[in-house]
């Protein structure tokens, strides 16, 4: 069993429109819900290939009922915190090329009550002892940058495996308290060492850095790129072609949870790897933030290398 904590859940519109001009009416040629946030997409693509998943949320508001309505049908057993907010409402305009416009609301204010009811909520999920606990995606208003960091602690102190995959300032204090596992995209690893990165080698280097400071295991997602998985003894590249994108969003939470998924079955890193990329590569062939399952990933060719080209220049 596998908990995600996501502190900021949404409900996902995904609306596909022939070319996106700023200040235009657009008539949408499709759309579609999904239930989401990093952490709830974990639970789903984890769900879909039949582990048990425990999503960790703040519910409030009609989309919070929606979200808890549209999560529990896909099999993930849900932990509501009750909150007097509305889950926000995120909207990504998808072009016929695969290019995506995402907006994303701030979320609700979080009271401090239901901030303590939310970490209460993670530390009960923490006693059923799964294989890993995860928390993922932004805060929301009203929460403290430590609740990754605090996260992080109190797995360890349970001898529980932590993954986080969050940005900024929140991302930052928990390296700082030792995780398991971060998954950074490219901006986000750029951000938190301060630097570009425009070859393969600078992220590599940036990878080693925070595994020297104590994160035992870096996957950097690289979009069309692959992957990149540093640890202390260990360094590869994974990559999949995709032909035809259709919507990139989720794609790395799809990732992070083919990765968990192999490690808590057993695999080794590079193995879990080579699904984490497979998983990401199926995503992104989906439409929306579509999670795969195993007929969707089944099939896919991942190329892993331990002697990756550090010269591969990097797109922005
Ligand atoms: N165009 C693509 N072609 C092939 N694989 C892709 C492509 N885009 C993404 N992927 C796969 O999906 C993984 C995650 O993508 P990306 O780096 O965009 O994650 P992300 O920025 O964290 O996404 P999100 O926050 O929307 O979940 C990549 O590591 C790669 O394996
Ligand atoms: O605003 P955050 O928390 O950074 O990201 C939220 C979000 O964009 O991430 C998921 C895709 O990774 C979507 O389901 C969701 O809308």
């Amino acid at each position: 069993m596998i908990v995600t904590l996501t502190p900021n859940p949404s409900i996902d519109r995904t609306v596909s429109i022939s070319h996106l001009e700023r200040g235009e009416v657009h008539r949408a040629t499709s759309s579609r819900v999904d239930p989401g946030g990093k952490g709830v997409n974990v639970s789903r693509a984890l769900a879909a290939h039949g582990l048990h998943s425990v999503a960790v949320l703040p519910a409030g508001g009609a989309e919070g009922a929606l979200l808890e309505r549209l999560l529990t049908s896909t099999g993930v057993e849900v932990l509501p915190v009750p909150i007097g907010g509305s889950v926000r409402a995120n909207v990504a305009l998808v072009e016929p090329d695969g290019t995506t416009t995402k907006v994303n609301e701030p979320g609700p204010t979080l009271t401090t009550a239901e901030l303590s009811s939310l970490v209460a909520g993670a530390a009960t999920a923490l006693m059923r002892g799964p294989s890993w606990v995860v928390g993922c995606g932004s805060l929301p208003p009203g929460v403290d940058d430590e609740l990754y960091a605090g996260l992080v602690r109190r797995a360890r102190a349970a001898g529980v495996r932590v993954a986080v995959d969050t940005s900024g300032v929140p991302l930052a204090r928990a390296v700082a308290a030792g995780p398991d596992l971060i998954k950074p995209n490219h901006e986000e690893l750029a951000e938190l060492v301060g630097a570009a990165l425009p070859t393969l080698a600078d992220v590599h280097t940036a990878a080693k850095g925070l595994v020297g400071q104590g994160v035992r295991t870096v996957v950097v997602s690289l979009g069309r790129h692959g992957a990149l998985l540093v640890t202390d003894g260990l360094t590869a590249h994974g990559h999949a072609v995709v032909d035809r994108p259709l919507s990139t969003v989720g794609a790395g939470d799809a990732l992070l949870a083919g990765y968990l998924h192999a490690t808590a079955t057993g695999s080794a890193p590079d193995s879990a790897l080579a699904a984490g990329v497979a998983w990401g590569a199926a995503a992104v062939g989906l439409p929306g933030s579509r999670m795969p399952t195993p007929g969707d990933v089944h099939g896919i060719p991942v190329l892993v290398t331990h002697h990756p080209d550090l010269t591969l220049r990097l797109a922005p």
